[in-house]
This record gives C-alpha cells, sequence and structure tokens, in this order.
C-alpha cells in the first residue's frame, strides 16, 4: 500500500476522521466547496497536523499520534502544489527552482531543474521574476519545484482549475507522463469530476469530512445517488471495435467488439482489420430477456446483468457482454421485466445509434473522457445543482 490513513481532524464545525488508503495508483480526491479535499492534502504534505491517528507514505510513518511523530514538510517525499503555497515573489524562476533543489534531500534525485525547465518548458520565464508570471506559469513554476523533491507522490489541489485551458492542454500530457513513465502517483482534489477523470477513474468521494465511496469510477457508481452527485449528466459507452467488412447493399459497416459482432452505420473509409471506437448512449440501448425475431435492429447483444444502479429517475443496469456496456431504463422498465443481478438479457441498439468517436466533434457532446476497460462519461451536469441524497 502505498498511502494509509487514519486521522481525527476538528476545525471549528467540520470534523475530519476518515480512514483513507492508496494503492500505488493515482487517485481523484472528489468532494464539493468544505467537503475536506485540501484538509486532506494538507495532512499527507505535512501543512496541517491531525489531532490524533497516523498516517504512513509507502512504509515510512508521516504522522503517528501514539509515538510522537510529525516529520516536517521539507521532509516528506511528497511533492504538493497547493492552494495556500506561495512563493518568493521578487526571485527569478531560476533561482526558485535552483534554491529548491538545493535544499532537497539528494538520497532519491529523479528529476534535475534543468530537465524540469524542459520538460514544463519553463525556458521562455526563467529569468523573470516570480511576481511577473501569470497564474499558470506560476503553477508550473510550483508544479517543477514540487517534482524537485523527486517525490513519492504528487499531490494536486485543483491545479486545472486555477489554470487556463492552454495551460491545462500543455500540463496534462506531462501529468501522464509523470505517472506512466516514473511512475509517480497524483492525488488530484478537485470538485469536477471530468477533471479527474482526465488523469485517473478512481475515485475517493468526500463529504463533510467522511469518504462516501472509494474505488474505480465503476464501482463507485453502484452507491444510489452518486453519479448525479459526482455531476454526470449523460452516460456513453465507448467501445473498440475492429472493422471487419461493408455491406453496401445492406448500408451497413460490419465489426467486432470484445468478441461481439456489432452493425455499424457504413463507413467504407475504415479499412476491413482496422480499429476505431465508437459511443452508444447509455439510454439508446433497450433490454429483451430474449432474442427477438422480425425487428428492424440490427444489434442483440447477449449479456449477463452485472448490476442494477438506481438513479435520479432511472436505472443504470450494467450488463457484462464480453465488454461492459451500461443501459440506461426507467425504475417502471426495470420493475416489470423484473429485472436481478445474474439474469441473462440482449441488449438492444439500432446500427445508427451507434456513433463512430472520430465524427463525435460534430455532436454536441461536451467532451470525451476516455479511461479504464468500461464505460465512459460525457459531459457534466451544473456543479451547483448536486447534492447527495441522505
Ligand atoms: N483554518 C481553518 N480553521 C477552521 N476551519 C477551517 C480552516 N480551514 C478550513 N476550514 C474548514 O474546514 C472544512 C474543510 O475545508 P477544506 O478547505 O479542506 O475543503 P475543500 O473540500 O478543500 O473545499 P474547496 O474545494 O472549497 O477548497 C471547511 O468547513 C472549512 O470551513
Amino acid at each position: 500500500m502505498l498511502l494509509d490513513i487514519n486521522v481525527k481532524l476538528r476545525r471549528g464545525h467540520f470534523d475530519l476522521s476518515t480512514p483513507i488508503s492508496l494503492e500505488n495508483a493515482s487517485a481523484g480526491l472528489f468532494g464539493q466547496s468544505g467537503a475536506g479535499k485540501t484538509t486532506v492534502l494538507g495532512l499527507i504534505a505535512g501543512t496541517l497536523q491531525a489531532q490524533s491517528g497516523h498516517i504512513v507514505l509507502d512504509g515510512k510513518i508521516l504522522f503517528d499520534s501514539k509515538k510522537g511523530i510529525m516529520v516536517p514538510r521539507e521532509q516528506r517525499p511528497i511533492g504538493a502544489v497547493l492552494q495556500t503555497d506561495s512563493l518568493d515573489l521578487a526571485a527569478s524562476v531560476r533561482e526558485t527552482l535552483h534554491g529548491i533543489y538545493r535544499r532537497c534531500w539528494t538520497q532519491r534525485r529523479l528529476f534535475k531543474p534543468d530537465y524540469l525547465m524542459r520538460l514544463l518548458e519553463l525556458d521562455p520565464i526563467l529569468d523573470r521574476s516570480i511576481m511577473r508570471l501569470s497564474a499558470g506559469d506560476r503553477q508550473k513554476v510550483m508544479l517543477a519545484g514540487s517534482l524537485l523533491k523527486s517525490p513519492k507522490m504528487l499531490l494536486l489541489d485543483d491545479t486545472f482549475a486555477a489554470i487556463g485551458d492552454s495551460y491545462r492542454m500543455q500540463l496534462l500530457p506531462i501529468l501522464k507522463r509523470l505517472q506512466t513513465e516514473f511512475d509517480l502517483p497524483v492525488l488530484y482534489a478537485s470538485q469536477s469530476l471530468r477533471e479527474i477523470l482526465e488523469l485517473t477513474d478512481q475515485l475517493i468521494v468526500l463529504e463533510n469530512g467522511q469518504i462516501l465511496r472509494s474505488g474505480p469510477l465503476r464501482e463507485v457508481a453502484r452507491q444510489q445517488g452518486i453519479l448525479r452527485y459526482l455531476g454526470v449528466r449523460q452516460i456513453d459507452n465507448i467501445l473498440p471495435v475492429r472493422i471487419r467488412s461493408h455491406d453496401f447493399a445492406g448500408g451497413y459497416s460490419l465489426a467486432d467488439s470484445f468478441g461481439q459482432p456489432f452493425s455499424l452505420p457504413l463507413r467504407p473509409q475504415f479499412m476491413p482489420g482496422s480499429l476505431t471506437q465508437v459511443a452508444i448512449r447509455a439510454n439508446d440501448i433497450a433490454l429483451s430477456r430474449g432474442f427477438i425475431e422480425g425487428i428492424s435492429i440490427q444489434n442483440q447483444i447477449k449479456g449477463r446483468i452485472c448490476a442494477l444502479i438506481p438513479g435520479d429517475g432511472s436505472v443504470l443496469v450494467q450488463i457484462d457482454c464480453g465488454c461492459t456496456l451500461l443501459a440506461e431504463i426507467t425504475p417502471g422498465a426495470c420493475r416489470e421485466m423484473v429485472l436481478q443481478e445474474g439474469d441473462w438479457i440482449y441488449c438492444l441498439i439500432k446500427t445508427h445509434a451507434i456513433v463512430y468517436m472520430a465524427e463525435l466533434d460534430a455532436l454536441p457532446y461536451e467532451k470525451v473522457v476516455n479511461h479504464g476497460g468500461g464505460y465512459y462519461f460525457l459531459s457534466a451536469a451544473d456543479a451547483d445543482k448536486r447534492h447527495f441524497p441522505v
């Protein structure tokens, strides 16, 4: 286990008392304003001290109230870009980064200043003073500074929200490289599921200092009402498909996905054998207990129900068909069909309800997020209309 936290902290009316554990992978700390995200990051980074409990990172105790251990922030192998952090405004970027590097422990120097300056494209601003930097550039310098510590983990507090869209596009691939090339897990705190999903589909959902749920998104989604709370408005299945052939007379292309045949809109520009991705809206999938003869719907995919996830006015049916499909149906349909986990079911999908991802730009989708091996989310609901049903 990478991180094991079990602490108690009371601040005014706010009570944080929750165990958090993190395997060796990135995770998103999701919560609305005041949920305690910054507090959790501060406890891990060492800017805050809990009243009791312990925090262990990679087997090393960072805090233990019983043993009287509180490792200071500078000595923690953690890189953190926190909202409360500030830099010496008069110093130049170069001086700042070299200063941080000199003060860091030398045991496990993973990154050198010159490398990070190149990676984060800081060259044009190296001799500029911190006070003359834009907010986005400041975040990049802070990120470089936190990476100079050669951390075992990187904590980011709503970093994308603090920077503009163009910086975010620059920063995302860098963060992804840090995760894959350098095995550096990122704990990213945000109120936006979409931002978290840009990095990882592992979630820790925090509310009022308590964990509501944690795990991969598809597991978290099993809790009633949580999808809306997370801000999810619309769910699409995104599947990789291999094109098999084109039926010009029939007006469709045939493809396979996880061993299942799919009839797709005719696209002869995809060579047989080529791979592409398609999207199917969860509410475009109908369910049937049996195979239906004499129906115009071309795709009848058999699978087994692995979860029934009740939501606001609908039920998400998670079906294992080789790939995982999510179908969104009404609670009434679910009741009348007496659907149960473990039941065999046919997913009925019209050919023209399947959309090629390559053509998605033409559709009114805000954003496609692509993670893990199952289903994916497009566009988020308004943050201010969410509450978790109790
Ligand atoms: N210095 C402080 N003293 C007392 N209470 C505090 C202090 N800082 C934060 N709090 C309280 O702790 C709770 C958690 O705050 P925290 O900043 O961790 O939430 P958050 O989830 O990060 O919110 P946001 O997304 O708005 O940053 C809030 O109720 C806040 O009012």
